[in-house]
């Protein structure tokens, strides 16, 4: 484990432009990467500065409080203006309020981040001698050999898991809730000393439009952004309803054009898109979204996909956000409170960070929060457990989502084989 510290002091953060940092995966500790990359830019966080760390059901919004009064009294010196360039955190959270999982905030020692033509490295410490900061300057290492391991169902088998499914459709149609989000996960081993990056490394170039993403031992490419934030402005996208893609180009037009045009999937996202607004409107001026959603493509599966502008009316920070916004229906259900009840008695295991906020949040308060979707948590000792999950509503048919869960796992399959 890394080491963990709270600041005794005051923080210091030092942004500084430096030369073209191309692939900054190669900065990233093999062992404990701390990533949000999409499209090749974003950033990277080396060591730990600090580590706040929150449980129970205020988690969020006792990590808005606490960073706000961090970045409050830290010493910024930013020279370079871009999202993710001065102080930053990066964090990960717990589904359920009643998780095990711890959800933390970490502050890296050292932040190497790209924006288009901008590359640039921060440096942060505790500010209490007044020292003048001088760290030695970050180094890239080539990744190592990519982790192979096969992924097999975990705490329940593919035929519980349908059952599952069989069980939720039932206590939907009874009125219980409209809709629920069932989840199941897989596990894998690698050897302990496995470099990480690798895998980060393959998922980003399997899924360039996603958020690759490393924090605390969570790594995944999730394209379901739950709220990025920067200069008072806030967009969001929102994910529910899922096809399989088509093997060849008239199969997958097909794929995409059921999609769009299934009853079941417009209700199962329209529920996902009202609990997105209902969560943001009390924070905007104004709030835009497509009146109909667009059909996403990604490298395993079409999406049915809303994306949302927010003018925000106050200041509030991504994680006031993501505290106002998670669970979403996408992960949750609907209603929210009785979907999660639904699911801490029928799913027979801790979702941990699976389906939670991660990402990163700035002095400044924005910053890009994604659900963390397409993810494994990797233990210290190389222990990977999977998760994949889907949206149930009366009309769903067990074996197609349990389906549906297959080509959710394979970003993670796909990147250890
Ligand atoms: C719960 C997951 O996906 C959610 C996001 C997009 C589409 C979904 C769906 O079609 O069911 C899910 O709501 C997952 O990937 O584990």
């Amino acid at each position: 484990m890394p080491t963990s510290a709270s600041p005794g002091a005051a923080l210091r953060a030092v942004s500084e432009p430096v030369d073209d940092a191309t692939a900054l995966l190669e900065y990233a500790s093999a062992a404990h990467p701390l990533v949000a990359l999409r499209r090749g830019d974003g950033i990277v966080g080396i060591g730990e500065v600090a580590r706040l760390a929150f449980t129970g059901p205020d988690r969020l919004a006792k990590a808005a409080a606490a960073w706000r009064e961090l970045a409050a009294a830290a010493r910024v010196d930013d020279a370079v203006h871009e999202p993710g360039s001065g102080l930053v955190a990066f964090g990960a959270f717990a589904f359920a309020d009643t998780s095990a999982a711890e959800s933390v905030l970490i502050v890296p020692e050292v932040v190497v981040g790209r924006r288009g033509p901008v590359s640039w490295v921060t440096r942060i410490t505790t500010d209490d001698d007044g020292r003048d900061l001088e760290l030695s300057s970050p180094v890239a290492t080539p990744l190592g050999a990519r982790p192979r391991a096969t992924l097999a169902a975990a705490s329940l088998s593919r035929q519980e898991y349908v059952e599952l499914v069989r069980d939720a459709v039932a206590r939907i149609r009874s009125g219980e809730v409209e809709k629920v989000v069932m989840a199941r996960d897989a596990r894998a081993g690698i050897p302990a000393d496995s470099d990480r990056r690798a895998l980060l490394q393959e998922l980003a170039e399997a899924y360039p439009d996603t958020l690759t993403f490393a924090v605390d031992g969570l790594l995944g490419a999730s394209p379901e952004t739950l709220v990025s934030v920067h200069a008072r402005e806030a967009s969001a996208r929102v994910l529910a309803g899922s096809r399989a893609r088509g093997a060849g180009a008239t199969d997958d037009a097909a794929a995409a054009t059921a999609l769009a045009t299934s009853t079941k999937d417009l209700d199962e996202h329209a529920f996902a898109v009202q609990s997105v607004l209902r969560s943001l409107r009390p924070h905007a001026r104004a709030v835009t979204a497509s009146e109909s959603p667009f059909t996403l493509k990604l490298a395993n599966l079409w999406h049915l996909a809303t994306d949302v502008e927010v003018e925000l009316s106050e200041d509030a920070s991504g994680l006031d956000l993501v505290a106002a916004l998670h669970p979403t229906a996408a992960v949750a259900g609907s209603p929210t409170v009785d979907a999660l009840r639904l699911i801490a008695e029928l799913e027979p295991f801790d979702r941990g960070r699976y389906a939670g906020p991660v990402g990163w949040i700035d002095q400044d308060g924005d910053g890009e929060w994604v659900i963390a979707l397409r993810c494994a948590r990797i233990d210290d000792d190389g222990t990977i457990t999977a998760y994949a999950g889907a949206g149930i509503v009366a009309d769903s048919d067990p074996e197609s989502e349990l389906a549906e869960t297959r080509m959710k796992f394979r970003p993670i399959a796909d990147a250890l084989r």
